[in-house]
């Protein structure tokens, strides 16, 4: 499993942004040709996509193409599928004809520039009430869909209201997300960027609660975004512990024939133990990629 604990936007026209963000510590970074680029910019994006792949990083490098209902996704795709290129991440999503197609797409370019078929990641962003409803089929329709991402801004357009900082608006989808995610066997979802820049405690608190939702990851839009969303998606040196104990005390129990037990004043049996396995196989994870 590759952790995605922040994925930074960098609009696509901007190449000094570019730099900056494959200099940072996001864990991607997705370079944009959809709603950051004016029409007009859109095939000097692509151009700059391809030189963004020749600075050397520490971190995965996506690029967000256009709409399926646009003109200019198929170029997008022809131009910027190179070697290098980590994923394409696909806004609106809505089915999973879509999916499949843009999946046929990319499979011609990994052939026409010698890339390993399937090598490339796929991330639908589901931002549409349509989206939502066919969460499970947009997660599902094909290999190479790693995981969802949401995005709420769009999403809050499409059903009448706007993004809130309590979020009531966005509950409901944000659990039909994580839900969809499991029954398709991917990684649990990235969520949608925090658009107040300025303000690190409502986006920490946002955090938090995605993250006890199901969500692992989060979309970022600023460099100051980065650490705190790392943060949160690193376990900490408590969490750690407490998960070493209970490993270490369920294995013990279970060598004796018993599968229910306390520690701390706590019920210990299969689940809770498997959880604390995944939460140390995630420290060994960012362990590695470090
Ligand atoms: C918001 C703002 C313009 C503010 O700029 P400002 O210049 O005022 O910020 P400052 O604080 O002055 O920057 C201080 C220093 O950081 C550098 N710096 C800033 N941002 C950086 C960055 N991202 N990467 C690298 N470097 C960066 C800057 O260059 C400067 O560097 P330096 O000069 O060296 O000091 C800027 O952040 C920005 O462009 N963000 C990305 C926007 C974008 O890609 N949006 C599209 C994707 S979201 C989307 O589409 C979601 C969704 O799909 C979801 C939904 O549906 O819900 C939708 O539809 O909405
Ligand atoms: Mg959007």
């Amino acid at each position: 499993m590759v952790p995605m604990r922040s994925l930074l936007f960098a609009p696509g026209n901007n190449f000094r942004r570019v730099e900056k963000a494959l200099s940072l510590n996001a864990d991607g970074v997705i370079v944009d040709l959809e709603d950051a680029v004016a029409l007009t910019e859109k095939k000097a994006a692509r151009e700059m996509v391809r030189k963004a792949l020749e600075i050397p990083r520490r971190n995965r490098l996506y690029v967000r193409v256009n709409a399926l209902d646009t003109d200019f996704i198929q170029d997008d795709l022809e131009e910027v599928i190179r070697p290098g290129l980590d994923g394409v991440v696909l806004p609106k999503a809505e089915s999973a004809e879509g999916i499949r197609y843009v999946d046929w797409l990319i499979s011609q370019q990994e052939k026409k520039h010698g890339l390993g078929s399937g090598t490339l990641d796929l991330i639908p962003i589901i931002e549409s009430a349509l989206g939502v409803v066919r969460a499970l089929e947009i997660a599902s329709a094909s290999k190479r869909v790693s995981r969802l991402a949401f995005g709420a801004i769009d999403f809050t357009l499409d059903i009448g209201t706007n993004f809130s900082k309590s979020g009531t608006e966005v509950f409901y989808a944000r659990s039909q997300l994580v839900i969809a995610s499991s029954a398709a066997r991917i990684q649990p979802p990235v969520d949608t960027p925090y658009p107040d820049i300025q303000d690190i405690e409502g986006l920490v608190a946002d955090t938090k609660k995605v993250r006890q939702l199901g969500f692992f990851g989060r979309l970022v839009i600023h460099p100051s975004q980065i650490q705190p969303v790392n943060e949160i998606f690193t376990p900490t040196a408590d969490e750690i512990e407490h998960a070493r104990r209970v490993v270490e005390a369920f294995n013990e129990a279970e060598a004796r024939g018993i599968a229910a037990i306390q520690l701390d004043g706590k019920f210990i049996d299969y689940p809770v133990a498997a959880r604390a396995k995944k939460v140390l196989e995630l420290v060994e994870t960012l362990r590695d990629k470090n």
